[in-house]
């Protein structure tokens, strides 16, 4: 270069820098006339902060705004309105708006201009540290960090679970922001002997209520133990934020700023504004098949279901795969590797038409674009659950349906909970006839497949064990569910038995006779609803099998005494549960193995008489459609497809039963007798429901294969009796061989474990320890209650075998782990400043 060049390019960079002083200047100058216009107008009593509509309204850099405008952000919605200009003002901010509003620029933005306007550089270490508490959510940050901060060159890194620990040490010394997960940033505090979190000068709670919950408050209390606590300026979002002092005090707020955009008297602003929303209650035995003909009569669209466990998750979409409903089938939960879960996540995102299964991983804060249906196959475990579940469409601009399968027992508890938030989603029921049983193509599937077949086991116990753990126990009642059933609509040949039903069971008794006792005997204080909770987790003491017997009226008074004194305990002992069921969160389900499985009946035999099929079908054909019914179903093409489209949502259904009875006199005579006279043929034996009959001339029904000669031919009847015993037999020795062969895995795996776990040690021994991250790292701790089969568990089956050696190998950070595309995409433009260098 010669020395005219050097020159000019010396004084094109004094000029730039000249220009950018400038521009702070400026920025800094309408910062600070904005901050005392906000603080002037809130003495006065206005709730408004600012009157700004745009981005470009704002005192934005530059390079910020390049950035919103590559991606066509112009105008800001409520939320960025309100907290944007507070959070640029150094304000700590407490931000609520409903799901799908735009918080997520709401504190990127903000992130972006201080780090900048602090000239933060390479050198600096970390500027800013955003905590989300699934991976998932963490990696759309991730990206919309990096759509609006294309201009600039801070760098910016992803720190999740499941991606290969090492790299990321090697990297994070040089991060200004890192977006991340609680647990493996925890780990890095640990571990990372570079990382220095004591410059950071923003923190970024997103789904703050969640992190800042039981599950995660063990991990982010020390992660906040490593960041300094003075001059710090916090952020936290969510659609349903926390206003618990005790959560503010943990994060040291400096008189924080609440900015809510709902309102606070209707609640209804929880809720997006474009969402429609249902009810319908389902018997737990029905589910699956609803759900499977919700999805044939919804092809074209893209649905999201929640259940509440990772294994029933699995089953739902392994099962309805087998049978080919005509649009993708996905599933994401907590059990699958992170390059399949983002793999899933990816195309998803993509899909038009699709439907995912999933758990509450999926629930909070994730973006996937034009979702059609929300449906809640598990209810939510409460009404800020159902908050964040439904969010997932309705976003932005976008319209929504959300539909929740409630069990009878469910409903008005459920109902009364989200009614206490502003949420009332109506009723709506689906055509009966509609619905189609999968019942025995289930039993088939199960029959040929072993490894289904013990899927199907798991998704029962995981799910009656959601049930069980549930905190609000007047809404979910594990004795209540229909247990047989269920098991059956699951196409097992009977329900496995689970140890804590029966617990339940006792401590529903006793908690009964308590309550009869202390009627009897008076007690002092407490609802009813309190005694039962307190009577439930109660331990039965030698006191209350004494007074069970029959000297209660001998030693009443000392007897009240004792009770007052174990009320105490008892107080203690439900805190305990509390944090137990908190904390369980990892390892459910590791009690599985304990859990005795036994199929009392065989299939074969067992096939129940439906008669739904042919005679509702008939009554529906002459079904009219009522002005006065909320809902209406639509008759498309394919008559079988129609199940529950969504015709009007404008009146209500007060008239539901005598819609019933109207239906039933609207139908033409000539439907009724057919209806009746099957039943009637039913009812006389002639055949069982479903069977297929012929009629003579003269009208007389005959089986479709029936003997000439039934006297000369033996007794058909006890001949198919024994068929079917002999199956059964058969049958059940095979579930006895099958239990032998899944024992013995197990067996197999253990010992491989205790090997492994040998060698580790020895290995350990010999070298320097390293200091772990705590459990719930593996999951990143949120897998609300997904209460999933633990290691024990995933012992059977050689992809959950890759699964757990993949969760060990997070913890050895002396082993690399394979390196996935994806992901690595992901880390190299982590690594990239975010000017696209
Ligand atoms: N100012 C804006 N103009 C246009 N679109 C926007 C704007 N702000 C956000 N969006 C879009 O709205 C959608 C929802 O935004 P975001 O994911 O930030 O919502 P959220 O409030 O964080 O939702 P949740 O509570 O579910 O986490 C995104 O697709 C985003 O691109």
């Amino acid at each position: 270069m010669n020395g005219k060049n050097a020159s000019r390019s010396r004084k094109a960079r004094q000029q730039k820098q000249v220009s950018e002083e400038d521009e702070l200047a400026e920025l800094e100058r309408r910062t600070e006339e904005m901050m005392k216009a906000y603080d002037e107008s809130k003495k006065a009593g206005s709730s408004s902060s600012t009157k700004l509509k745009r981005f470009d309204e704002l005192p934005l850099t530059k390079k910020t705004m390049i950035g919103l405008k590559k991606s066509s952000y112009v105008e800001m919605t409520d939320i960025q309105a309100k907290s944007i200009p507070l959070s640029l003002g150094g304000r700590d901010i407490l931000g609520a708006a409903r799901t799908g509003s735009g918080k997520t620029l709401a504190f990127l933005i903000p992130v972006i201009e201080r780090l900048y306007k602090e000239k933060w550089g390479p050198g600096d270490g970390l500027g800013a540290l955003i905590l989300s508490p699934t991976r998932e959510l963490a990696i759309q940050i991730f990206e919309v960090l990096r759509r609006i901060g294309t201009a600039h060159s801070i760098s910016a890194g992803l720190v999740i679970g499941g991606k290969d620990v090492t790299q990321e040490k090697n990297r994070l010394g040089r991060m200004n922001i890192l977006v991340a997960t609680p647990g493996r940033l925890l780990q890095h505090m640990d571990q990372t002997v570079d990382f220095d979190t004591s410059n950071v000068q923003m923190l970024v709670l997103d789904e703050a209520d969640r992190c800042l919950d039981m599950g995660f408050q063990n991990t982010i209390d020390a992660i906040l133990e490593n960041l300094p606590k003075q001059g710090r300026q916090t952020l936290l979002f969510s659609a349903t934020q926390t206003k618990r002092v005790k959560d503010l005090a943990r994060l040291s707020l400096s008189s924080p700023e609440y900015v809510a955009v709902h309102d606070e008297d209707n609640k209804k602003g929880y809720m997006p504004e474009n969402l429609q929303q249902h009810y319908m209650v389902v018997p737990l035995e029905q589910k699956l098949s609803v759900l499977f003909s919700f999805i044939r009569t919804h092809l074209k669209s893209k649905v999201l279901i929640f259940f509440s466990a990772c294994r029933q998750v699995q089953f739902a979409h392994e099962s309805f795969c087998r049978m080919r409903p005509g649009m993708p089938l996905m599933c994401l939960h907590g059990k699958q590797k992170q390059t399949k879960r983002f793999d899933i996540f990816n195309a998803f995102t993509k899909s038009q038409h699709a439907v995912l299964f999933a758990t509450d991983v999926a629930a909070r804060g994730l973006d996937f674009p034009r979702v059609d249906w929300v449906i809640q196959a598990d209810a939510p475990e409460d009404a800020d659950t159902y908050i964040h579940r439904v969010g997932r469409t309705a976003r932005y601009n976008a319209k929504g349906n959300s539909l929740m399968l409630l069990l009878p027992s469910e409903e008005k508890g459920m109902l009364a909970s989200l009614k206490k938030k502003g949420v009332e989603p109506e009723m709506i029921k689906a055509r009966e006839n509609k619905v189609q049983s999968i019942n025995e193509n289930l039993q088939g599937f199960l029959f040929k497949d072993t490894e289904l077949k013990y899927l199907a086991q798991k998704a029962f116990v995981s799910y009656v064990r959601s049930i069980y753990l549930q905190s609000d126990k007047s809404t979910f009642d594990v004795t209540e569910l229909p247990l047989e059933p269920f098991a059956e609509s699951l196409g097992l040949a009977g329900a496995p038995k689970v140890k804590f039903v029966k617990d339940a069971q006792a401590a529903k008794k006793r908690a009964q006779k308590l309550l009869e006792k202390r009627e009897r005997y008076g007690k002092p204080s407490g609802t009813q609803e309190e005694d039962e909770a307190e009577a439930s987790n109660k331990v039965r003491t030698k006191y209350d099998r004494m007074f069970e017997r029959k000297n209660q009226g001998v030693l009443s008074e000392h007897y009240q005494n004792l009770i007052a004194d174990d009320e105490e305990e008892d107080s203690e002992e439900e805190t305990e549960t509390k944090v137990a069921k908190a904390e369980s969160d990892d390892d459910e389900e590791q009690s599985s193995d304990e859990e005795e499985m036994t199929r009392e009946q065989a299939i074969a035999g067992r096939r129940k008489a439906d008669s739904s099929d042919s005679d509702s079908s008939e009554e529906s054909e002459s079904e009219p459609e009522k002005a006065s019914e909320k809902i209406t179903f639509d008759q498309e093409q394919d008559d079988e497809d129609d199940f529950i489209t969504l015709k009007r949502a404008d009146h209500t259904l007060d008239g539901e039963d005598s819609l019933q009875t109207a239906k039933e006199s609207e139908l033409s005579k000539r439907k009724l007798q057919m209806g009746t006279s099957k039943k009637r043929s039913a009812a006389a034996g002639l055949r069982g429901l479903g069977e297929k009959l012929t009629f003579d001339d003269e009208g007389n029904a005959h089986r479709l294969y029936e003997m000439q000669d039934e006297s000369t031919l033996g007794d058909a009847r006890s001949a198919a009796q024994e068929f079917v015993d002999r199956e059964r037999q058969a049958l059940q020795q095979s579930d006895v061989q099958d239990k032998e062969r899944v024992r013995e895995a197990k067996r197999e795996k253990r010992i491989r474990k205790r090997d492994r776990e040998r060698q580790e040690k020895e290995g350990e021994d010999a070298g320097p320890t390293v200091m772990l991250a705590p459990e719930d790292d593996r999951e990143d701790g949120y897998e609300t209650p997904d209460f999933d089969l633990g290691d024990d568990d995933q012992a059977e089956d050689e992809s959950d075998d890759e699964e757990a050696a993949y969760e060990q190998e997070q913890y050895r950070p002396n082993k690399r782990m394979k390196p996935t595309s994806t992901l690595e995409e992901d880390e190299s433009l982590a690594l990239r400043l975010l000017g696209g260098e």
